[in-house]
C-alpha cells in the first residue's frame, strides 16, 4: 500500500527497479485509473499492450524503456495532484496515459536535428518529410503495435484511442507535441486559451487538447522536478546519448549542437539554463490552472509537500546560483 501511494508521487525513484517490476508498476497505474473497469481492458491485453511497448523501446542511455516509465509516472503523479479524474472525461486520461507510455518509441538516440541534417538524410525524415521525424514514428510504431494487441477485447482499447469525439486529441496529437521545436507555440496556445478554462464545461475540448499537451511536455521534461538522487543520474544518461549523437556528427562532418558537444557542455550551468528557462515556466503556467495545488494553501499541506519541496529546491537553487 505504501508502494502504491508512492507511484503517485515525484519522489518515486524508478532507480530502484527491475524492468520487470517496472512493467507491473504501469499495470498498477492502468489498473488504479479505473481503465480496466470502464474501457473493459482485460489484464492480459494490457499486459500484452505493455510487453510489445517494451520490446519496441531501444537499449539506448536515456530514452529507453525506464523514461517512458518515467514520463509515465509523472503523468500519474500529476493526474492526482491536480485531482484530474474529477476534472477530464476517462478517455482523456486514457489517452494522457497511453500517450506517455507510447511517446518515444523505437528512438534511435539521434535528436531531428540529426534526422533532417542534409548530409544525414535519415529514412525517418525521408519519410516524415521532415516534419517532427522522430515523434511522427513514435506514434507510427504505437499504431502498429495498438493494431497488433489481442484478444479482440482490446479492440476497446484500440477503437477508444482512435476515438475522435468532439475532437478530443488522440495520441499522435499528445506524442507531436513532444517535439521540443515546438515549446513555445504549445506553451503559448496554453497561455492563450487558460482564462477561459472551465472544467465544467465539456465542450471546451480545444481547452482540454492544450492541456494534454502541456501535460505530456510537462511529463517528459521534469527529471529535474525528482529529487537530486534521482535526477542526476538521468541527467548523466541524457549527456551520454547527446555526447554519443554528436562524436557522430564530428565524425561524420556535420553541425554539432553546443548543448550536446562533451568539449562546450558544463552540466551545472546548462541545467540552470534549462530549469530557468523551460522546465519552471512550463510549471508555473500549469500552476496558473491548478491554483488550491501549486501554492500550497495550509489545507492541504500534507498532499502536496513533496511536490512543493521539490520545486521549491530548485527555485532556491536557481537563486542561490544568482543566475539573473
Ligand atoms: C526549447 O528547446 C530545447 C530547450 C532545451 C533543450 N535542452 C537543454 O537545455 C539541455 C540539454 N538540458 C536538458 N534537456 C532535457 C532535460 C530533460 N529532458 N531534456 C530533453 C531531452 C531531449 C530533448 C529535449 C530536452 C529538453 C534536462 O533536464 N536538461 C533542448 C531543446
Amino acid at each position: 500500500e505504501e508502494l502504491r501511494q508512492n507511484l503517485k508521487t515525484p519522489t518515486f525513484d524508478n532507480w530502484q527497479w527491475e524492468d520487470a517490476e517496472i512493467m507491473v508498476l504501469l499495470q498498477v497505474m492502468f489498473t488504479d485509473l479505473d481503465f480496466i473497469s470502464s474501457f473493459n481492458i482485460e489484464p492480459e491485453a494490457l499486459q500484452h499492450f505493455l510487453f510489445e511497448v517494451y520490446r519496441r523501446y531501444n537499449n539506448i542511455p536515456f530514452h529507453n524503456f525506464k523514461h517512458c516509465f518515467c514520463v509515465t509516472q509523472m503523468m500519474y503523479g500529476l493526474i492526482w495532484l491536480t485531482d484530474l479524474r474529477n476534472k477530464l472525461e476517462d478517455i482523456d486520461l486514457l489517452i494522457m496515459m497511453t500517450s506517455a507510455v507510447c511517446h518515444d518509441l523505437d528512438h534511435t538516440g539521434y535528436n531531428n536535428a540529426y534526422q533532417v541534417d542534409i548530409n544525414a538524410r535519415t529514412e525517418l525524415a525521408l519519410r516524415y518529410n521532415d516534419i517532427s521525424p522522430l515523434e511522427n514514428h513514435h506514434c507510427a510504431v504505437a499504431f502498429q503495435i495498438l493494431q497488433r494487441v489481442r484478444p479482440p477485447s482490446s479492440a476497446s482499447l484500440c477503437f477508444q484511442l482512435h476515438l475522435n469525439h468532439l475532437g478530443v486529441s488522440w495520441p499522435p496529437e499528445c506524442i507531436l507535441a513532444t517535439d521540443m521545436t515546438r515549446h513555445n507555440e504549445i506553451l503559448n496556445k496554453f497561455k492563450s486559451v487558460l482564462p477561459a478554462f472551465d472544467f465544467t464545461n465539456k465542450e471546451h475540448k480545444d481547452l482540454v487538447r492544450a492541456l494534454m499537451m502541456i501535460l505530456i511536455k510537462v511529463s517528459d521534461i521534469s527529471n529535474e522536478a525528482r529529487p537530486m538522487e534521482v535526477a542526476e543520474p538521468w541527467l548523466d544518461c541524457l549527456l551520454q546519448e547527446f555526447f554519443n549523437q554528436s562524436d557522430v556528427e564530428k565524425l561524420e562532418g556535420l553541425p554539432v549542437s553546443p548543448f550536446m558537444d562533451r568539449d562546450k557542455v558544463n552540466k551545472p550551468s546548462s541545467q540552470i539554463g534549462f530549469i530557468r528557462f523551460v522546465l519552471l515556466p512550463l510549471f508555473m503556467e500549469l500552476a496558473n490552472l491548478f491554483p488550491l495545488t501549486f501554492n500550497d494553501p495550509k489545507g492541504h499541506r500534507c498532499k502536496r509537500r513533496r511536490w512543493t519541496e521539490a520545486l521549491d529546491s530548485k527555485f532556491v537553487l536557481i537563486s542561490l546560483l544568482g543566475c539573473n
